[in-house]
């Protein structure tokens, strides 16, 4: 089975036909940002810190590395790193990057993204998600291999994005200092702290075989507030890069859609029956609803004459591997159509070759945190306006184009501006972690371009402190505080992990924490509700949906060795497909979290974590999750609600979970989402007694 960290992308340039290049070179000179290149090599040796704004499709992300290596950006053996907020994105533009510069991916041109590097020693511009510079910066704190970082797509905001902001003004303040040598090593300091505890010694050193040179920093996007970036960063320039390639028929419906997923579908068959050839993109909020999409547009395509059943879909989603996501990018056969299903990991960045349709519903699913009640949860929220522009730039990057957007234009006038920054919507545990094990212990005074809810940082810091990763004097805890800042998880998780090492029970957790992170296991799709149901029942366990999660994983492992003694693995890999079909288990996800699996448990066994198993202790396991989730307890109310019991609100089960007709007393929960109402997800049954002797720091008896 290919894992995500087996750089599944990595394919050898093809023998470059002397045309295809030709053709390449020809559309790298058409793009806007050609005609400005001297200017922006011109802005970049003059300002430090430098802000561009260009409309989507005008050449950005691909070209300006290309510009900067030729201008000598990198003489002294430094990279340019360009950050992109999604994996995806990283890679299929450092593959086009390759391509046009004429080098096999992972030589001059790489990408890095979690679990899979892409990268060698004579890389030079570096494709990378906001999240993995994060971590590398954990290791190195300068930053010192980079001469240049571009921060792209910055309008989309995302947590990752903007606490890098923070640290890179840091690091650039400081390494400014040294390479002007105006002060002594002892007192080299970043405003925001960030260098106080790095030991930069090293700093005045020659690194990497060459001298720190101060760092370039480029903010990029073409629907970013110029004046936030310039703002914050001390009046930076910012230029603006004119003209955009392709027109884009922007139409929007004359009255609100009631369903907006029935007319993304009757959008899709209208656009294939009548228009001229061109690949869709249609933009859903989920895995789930790609997924049902995907079955009727293939149920809608039987009821077409034969003639105009040529349309293909593909979904993506962050969840599907990541070799899948990368099938979109395929042409599709001569004669067919594509039809794209993408959640918003499409938005930004990515050309896919051959779209001149968007589909637009206008809403996205996001993270939205209630600081009150210190609940994350995922809602359905409208777009900005900068993510329906962007949803649109999408068409119109190789011709002309058209976006349908599914709502009228008088809703439109009333969409925000640009999206709330991630860092003002979600839980901050994670990123006050990272920030922590760089040392920054002053989370409140930290240098946010816009800072976080002050009850946000109050809460994540009391529920690490619960969860152990703290002290009493907010410094991160050892080890656990030091080992859950090493685990690319949620802080629940990793405790969970770190946990069950002591309670015997790591080999299970590990399959909880992989399954956790994917999205449905199960599908049920609506002509078979009864049939899934009853697969289903094979697995289900009445402790809840934990303990049924390692039995489909466990079954599902078992009928694959058992496979793979009489058939070759692509066999044994074809008849386990099979077997997901027959019981309702989606067998994306399922690999999916296999791929997690095998990454989580290269990181603890690397943490020294030996792996073993309760058997069939099941209570002591249950007990291990309740230890770890007890800040996702509920107790049954007599009304068939739940009351969280850490912040009091009432919350029902979801009609997926096993648990949902049993209803049991106490339960720990992972996920709460919201529509109408707010559901709880993934439930196992515990004691309530537990609590109090588990979990003492939020259950004690008060004296
Ligand atoms: N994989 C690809 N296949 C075909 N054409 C591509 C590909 N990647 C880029 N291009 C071409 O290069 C152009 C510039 O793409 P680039 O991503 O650099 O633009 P951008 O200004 O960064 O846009 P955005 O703001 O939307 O990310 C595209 O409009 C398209 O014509």
């Amino acid at each position: 089975m290919p894992s995500m960290a087996s750089n599944n992308y990595h394919s050898q340039p093809k023998p470059d036909s002397f045309a295809r290049r030709q053709k390449l070179e020809q559309q790298r000179k058409s793009l806007p940002i050609a005609s400005v290149e001297k200017r922006l090599l011109e802005e970049v040796r003059k300002n430090d810190t430098l802000i561009i704004v260009g409309e989507t499709g005008s050449g950005k992300t691909t070209q300006l590395p290309q510009y900067l290596l030729n201008g000598g950006f990198c003489r002294d053996g430094g990279v340019i790193g360009i950050t992109q907020p999604r994996r995806v994105a990283a890679v299929s533009v450092a593959k086009r990057v390759a391509e046009e510069c004429g080098v096999p991916l992972g030589q001059k041109v790489g990408y890095a993204i979690r679990f899979d590097d892409a990268t060698s020693s004579s890389t030079r511009i570096k494709y990378l998600t906001d999240g993995l510079l994060l971590r590398e910066s954990l290791l190195d704190p300068s930053l010192s291999k980079y001469s240049v970082i571009i921060v792209d797509e910055a309008h989309e905001r995302t947590i990752h994005t903007d606490v890098l902001l923070g640290l890179l003004k840091s690091v650039q303040k400081i390494r400014s200092q040294v390479a002007n040598k105006l002060m002594s090593n002892d007192s080299i300091k970043g405003k925001n702290g960030l260098l106080l505890k790095a030991g930069h010694g090293d700093l005045l050193k020659p690194c990497h075989g060459r001298k720190l040179p101060p760092l370039k920093l480029i903010i990029m996007s073409a629907s970013l507030d110029a004046r936030v970036f310039s703002e914050y960063f001390s009046g930076a320039k910012a230029v603006h890069v004119q003209g955009r390639q392709y027109p884009v028929d922007i139409l929007y419906t004359l009255q609100p859609e009631t369903d907006y997923v029935d007319a993304a579908l009757i959008t899709i068959f209208q656009i294939h029956l009548e228009e001229s050839p061109g690949d869709i993109l249609v933009f859903l909020t989920g895995q789930e609803e790609i997924e049902s999409v995907e079955r009727l547009v293939h149920e809608r395509l039987r009821q077409l004459p034969e003639a105009n059943q040529k349309l293909l879909t593909f979904p993506i989603f962050s969840s599907l591997p990541s070799e899948k996501q990368l099938k979109v990018f395929m042409p599709a056969p001569a004669g067919f159509r594509k039809v794209i299903l993408a959640t918003n990991i499409a938005e930004t960045s990515v050309t896919i070759s051959g779209i001149k349709y968007v589909i637009d519903p206008g809403v996205v699913k996001a993270r939205t945190y209630d600081a009150d009640t210190g609940i994350e949860s995922l809602d359905i929220v409208k777009t900005s306006k900068a993510q329906a522009l962007q949803r649109s730039g999408r068409a119109g990057r190789e011709g002309p184009g058209k976006c349908y957007r599914l709502y009228p234009e008088s809703e439109f006038e009333k969409f925000e501006n640009s999206t709330t920054p991630e860092i003002k919507r979600c839980d901050l545990s994670n990123v006050i972690l990272q920030l922590k094990a760089l040392g920054i212990d002053d989370i409140a005074g930290f240098d946010f371009i816009e800072k976080p809810n002050r009850i946000a940082i109050v809460r994540s810091l009391e529920s690490l402190f619960l969860l152990g990763a703290l002290t009493e004097e907010s410094k991160l805890a050892d080890p656990v505080g030091h080992q859950m800042a090493r685990l690319p998880l949620e802080p629940m998780y990793s405790k969970a992990l770190i946990l069950a090492n002591q309670f015997n029970c790591l080999e299970e957790m590990l399959i909880i924490v992989a399954m956790l992170s994917v999205e449905s296991i199960f599908y049920a799709p609506r002509d078979k509700l009864e049939e899934s149901r009853t697969a289903l029942k094979c697995f289900s366990s009445p402790e809840g949906d934990h303990l049924t999660l390692l039995n489909v994983y466990r079954a599902s492992t078992e009928f694959l060795e058992k496979n793979k003694l009489t058939n070759s693995k692509e066999k044994a890999e074809k008849n386990l497909r099979k077997w997901c079909k027959e019981n309702f288990v989606n067998s994306r996800s399922l690999r999916h979290a296999q791929d997690i699996h095998r990454q989580i448990k290269k990181s603890i066994e690397q943490m020294g974590f030996r792996i073993t198993s309760c058997g069939d202790d099941m209570l002591l396991f249950r007990r291990c999750l309740a230890a770890s989730f007890f800040l996702n307890a509920a107790l049954k109310q007599p009304d068939g609600l739940y009351r969280i019991l850490s912040s009091g609100l009432m919350v029902q089960i979801h009609p997926s979970s096993i648990l949902f007709r049993s209803k049991p007393e106490c339960i720990i929960f992972d996920k709460l989402v919201r529509t109408n109402n707010s559901y709880i997800r993934n439930l196992c049954r515990i004691d309530y007694l537990w609590l109090p002797e588990l979990a003492p720091q939020c259950y004690g008896f008060q004296e």
